[in-house]
């Protein structure tokens, strides 16, 4: 039996790419493809969702699947640590309702965040730089949020102190944001898809970890890896890692 699939953002960039690779999967049936304007009541009788639409929408869109028994997958960013609150206030009493979060499908950012969070106990400086096309709306990016918080955490464990940066006059932000004490550098091109970076720096060497995503191709198996697994873990995930074997 076939699983049927609700895509909502399904006119944008990666909704439209999403429907598309449901469409060709055997597996999978397009239920329904949803954007603004369209009536959630379509969503009653799909399996699962996957949300491609915009940070401000996608807790909303999240209450509107669980409530019609359709367990969801977020794909959307800029899901910060209140919209994450706001997603469990959603769980709360929706028994076996399951709602995924994921910063990237893309194999390749996952691995970099993983590598990067390895990396960080061994280097007294980290940064990120995060690059995209100049359509993206938040800033920064959710994958480059994610991995901030995972080296952060990294660091943390290893006891190591704030990041050595004697910057006391940077009076156009030229250092960054700072996620998670992390520094973070968005970069917004013409031409670019996604891709991440992240340096690290110790006396005398450095260390650079990047991926790029040249095409939303690359975000594919991963969102239908997560449509197919999302069921398996009721509650909130957040990371498409939790359905890979990283070791
Ligand atoms: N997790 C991942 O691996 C990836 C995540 N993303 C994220 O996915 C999101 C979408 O990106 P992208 O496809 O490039 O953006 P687009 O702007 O191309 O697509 C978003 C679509 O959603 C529609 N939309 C807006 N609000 C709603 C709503 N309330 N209900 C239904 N549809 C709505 C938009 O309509 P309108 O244009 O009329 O507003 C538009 O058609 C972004 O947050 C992006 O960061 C992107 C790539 C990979
Ligand atoms: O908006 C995008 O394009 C992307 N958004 C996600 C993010 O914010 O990290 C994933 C990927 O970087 C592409």
């Amino acid at each position: 039996m076939t699983m049927k699939v609700a895509v909502l953002g399904a006119r944008g960039r990666m909704g439209s790419t999403a429907c598309r690779a449901v469409e060709a999967a055997p597996d999978l049936e397009l239920a329904a493809g949803l954007d603004v304007g369209d009536d959630l009541a379509a969503l009653v009788g799909a399996d699962v969702a996957v949300d491609f639409t915009r940070p401000d929408a996608a807790v909303g869109n999240a209450r509107a699947c669980v409530e019609r028994g359709v367990s969801v997958v977020i794909g959307t960013s800029g899901i910060t640590a209140e919209r994450q609150a706001e997603l469990e206030g959603v769980l709360e009493g929706a028994t076996g309702a399951s709602v995924l979060v994921v910063p990237n499908f893309s194999i390749g950012a996952v691995l970099l965040t993983r590598f990067a969070a390895t990396a960080a106990r061994f280097y007294e400086s980290v940064e990120i730089v995060e690059m995209h096309h100049p359509q993206k709306i938040d800033a920064p990016s959710g994958t480059a949020r994610r991995t901030a918080q995972l080296v952060a955490a990294a660091r943390r464990e290893a006891g190591l102190g704030p990041l050595p940066d004697a910057t006391t006059d940077d009076p156009d932000g030229a250092r960054g944001a700072r996620v998670d004490g992390i520094p973070v550098h968005a970069v917004r091109l013409r031409g670019m898809v996604a891709s991440e970076e992240v340096l690290l720096g110790a006396p005398g060497e450095a260390l650079t970890l990047r991926h790029d995503s040249f095409d939303r191709e690359s975000f594919m198996p991963g969102v239908l890896l997560a449509l197919r697994r999302v069921r398996e873990r009721p509650g909130l995930t957040v990371g498409l890692e939790a359905y890979l074997d990283l070791g």
